[in-house]
């Protein structure tokens, strides 16, 4: 039985997808000839992202929607925005991400992976729900690798992203998900080429704690680099294996793509 789900003419939905991973994600979407919406709160940097894009793959097959994934509202109207210009949804990235571990900013590295995150799971799986006219589907949420290792430099982010881990977890076992049909899995990159990777690596102190700079280049150079690419085609690996569900997906350099299952034995 052939057990590839074909992207031609699905819609997704990626947060965070005017740059970086998220932005590779959409390339590789519209490459396999999906519909795609980019989420992001750079408005600037979405609009460039959705005129590219338009550009190579048309038009039609492409939106940005302006979304601070923290906001209830903004980010339900991006749910039917999307719906509306593309007749329903059937793939969710949450993918968007902060990391920050100062007194100043370190609650907000909480506010947008882990609320924000959980907000863009839950109105997941409502809309691809069939119970409320979806049509099941495939969430794929980003954590980390540091979500499942101990990482002294970013205990905040590590803990958001552990929590990102846990609550794709949960959502996997649930009925709402087996009566949908709806494939959740957790897909866990170590270090990705991005502006983000970009600014931790250039030495910006209020990312990790301790500012210890040749710990940090230590370890990049130990675990490598990854290009966007690259977990690009882990993503949709993911989503046209239907198989594929309630896995963790690790991805790095020098290991390569190893999965594993979210799920644990019953007590
Ligand atoms: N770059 C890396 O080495 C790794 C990154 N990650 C995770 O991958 C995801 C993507 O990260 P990158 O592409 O590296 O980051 P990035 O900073 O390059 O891109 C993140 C995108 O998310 C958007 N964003 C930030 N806050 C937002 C909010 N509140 N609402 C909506 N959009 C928002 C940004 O405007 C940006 O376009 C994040 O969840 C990150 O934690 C995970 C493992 C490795
Ligand atoms: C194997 C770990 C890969 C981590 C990939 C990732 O998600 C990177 C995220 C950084 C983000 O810019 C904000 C941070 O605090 C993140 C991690 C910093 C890692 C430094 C690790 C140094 C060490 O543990 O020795």
């Amino acid at each position: 039985m052939d057990r590839r789900m074909h992207l031609v003419g699905k819609v997704a939905l990626v947060t965070g997808g005017a740059s970086g991973m998220g932005c590779g994600f959409a390339e590789a979407l519209l490459k396999a000839a999906a519909k795609v919406c980019i989420a992001d709160i750079n408005v600037e940097t979405g609009v460039a992202t959705e005129s590219d894009l338009r550009q190579q793959y048309g038009h039609e097959n492409v939106m940005f929607s302006k979304c601070n994934i923290t906001s209830a509202t903004e980010f339900e109207a991006v749910f039917k925005r999307t719906k509306e210009a593309f007749g329903g949804i059937d793939i969710v990235v949450n993918n968007a991400g902060i990391g920050g571990e100062t007194d100043e900013n370190w609650e907000q590295t909480v506010d947008v992976n882990m609320k924000g995150t959980l907000r863009g799971l839950r109105l997941a799986m409502y809309y691809l729900s069939v119970e409320h006219g979806g049509r099941g589907g495939c969430i794929v949420n980003v954590a980390s690798m540091t979500g499942l290792n101990p990482n002294p430099l970013s205990p905040v982010y590590g803990c958001t992203k552990a929590g990102i881990i846990h609550a794709t977890r949960c959502y996997v076992v649930s009925e709402a998900a087996k009566k949908s049909n709806i494939r959740l899995n957790v897909l866990c990159p170590a270090f990705v080429d991005t502006p983000m990777f970009r600014r931790l690596a250039a030495g910006d102190a209020t990312q990790t704690i301790g500012g210890d700079q040749t710990a940090v280049t230590a370890f990049i150079e130990r675990i490598g680099v990854l290009s966007t690419e690259e977990v690009s085609v882990a993503l949709i690996d993911i989503l046209t294996d239907e198989t594929r569900n309630g896995l963790i997906l690790r991805c790095a350099k020098k290991t390569g793509n190893v999965y594993s299952t979210l799920t644990v034995q019953d007590v």
